[in-house]
């Protein structure tokens, strides 16, 4: 029986891409989401196992890693893709914005990852971990500050964690800039947007499912990022 694959946060977008072709493949899957959607039934139709987490406090963390464990003693991979893209803004202490960035971004995969590393080592053949970083790591970002800064820890997280676990383990990191725009985005802001890479398309979220699949079946490469810009850094 092939070892499930988790990924966290995947009720809608990349998270809920990746599972469907997870599936699609014949992969097992368990997913996490904190917002009942009935995309979760047709996950759960279509065989995933979805467990209800919601990562901004620990004991939401450690009461998912106790109902993961109730499922399962080996995974073949752990997508760590849940994240908020939460701005500073008026209306919100800086405090909260960046507890709730390190949270999410960095206490649930530093906490998940410790907590699973039994199960990542079962079985004969190398697993991975991915963490969905983010493109601003490498330049910031004046509107997602605390955004910016807990997506570089993850980073970080990235390298530690791939020094500690291999050679069984792989641990590698996806830093997008656009993928997919959100509902509410208007056309000035999407406009804008688009110029910021050379290729100025809005790709979909299959260009990650694409390259987080390449991760998995790739053996040697680990502690790395991928990019995922569209050539941002040269626009
Ligand atoms: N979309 C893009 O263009 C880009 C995406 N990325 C990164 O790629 C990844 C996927 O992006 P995208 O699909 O847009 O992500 P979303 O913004 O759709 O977030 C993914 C999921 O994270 C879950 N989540 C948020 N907070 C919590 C929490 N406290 N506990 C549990 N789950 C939580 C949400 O769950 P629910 O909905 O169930 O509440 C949400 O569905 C993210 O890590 C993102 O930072 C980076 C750059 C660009
Ligand atoms: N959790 C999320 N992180 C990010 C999102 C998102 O929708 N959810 N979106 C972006 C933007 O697409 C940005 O890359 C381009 O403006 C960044 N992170």
């Amino acid at each position: 029986m092939t070892a499930p694959i988790l990924i966290t946060g995947a009720g809608q977008r990349i998270g809920q891409a990746f599972a469907r072709a997870c599936l699609d493949r014949g992969q097992p899957i368990i997913v996490t989401y904190r917002t009942y959607r009935p995309a979760i039934d047709a996950l759960q139709k279509a065989g995933a196992e979805c467990l209800h987490a919601d990562f901004a406090t620990n004991e939401g963390i450690d009461g998912f890693i106790d109902a993961l464990k109730a499922r399962t003693d080996k995974l073949r991979a752990i997508i760590h893709n849940a994240s908020d893209w939460l701005p500073e803004s008026e209306d919100s202490d800086p405090a909260d914005v960046m507890n709730a960035m390190m949270q999410i971004h960095v206490m649930t995969p530093y906490r998940i990852n410790l907590a699973c590393r039994s199960m990542l080592e079962q079985g004969d053949s190398t697993t991975d971990i991915i963490h969905m970083t983010d493109y601003v790591v490498e330049k910031g970002s004046a509107k997602h500050i605390a955004y910016a800064a807990s997506k570089a820890a993850l980073t970080n997280l990235t390298l530690s964690f791939s020094r500690l676990l291999a050679p069984k383990v792989k641990v590698n990191a996806v830093a997008p800039s656009l993928i997919m725009f959100n509902p509410g985005d208007s056309e000035a802001y999407r406009e804008k947007t688009l110029k910021k890479s050379l290729m100025g398309i809005e790709p979909g979220a299959e260009v990650a499912v694409a390259t987080l699949q390449f991760l998995l079946d790739n053996p040697y490469i680990t502690g790395r990022t991928l990019p995922l810009d569209g050539g941002r850094h040269l626009a």
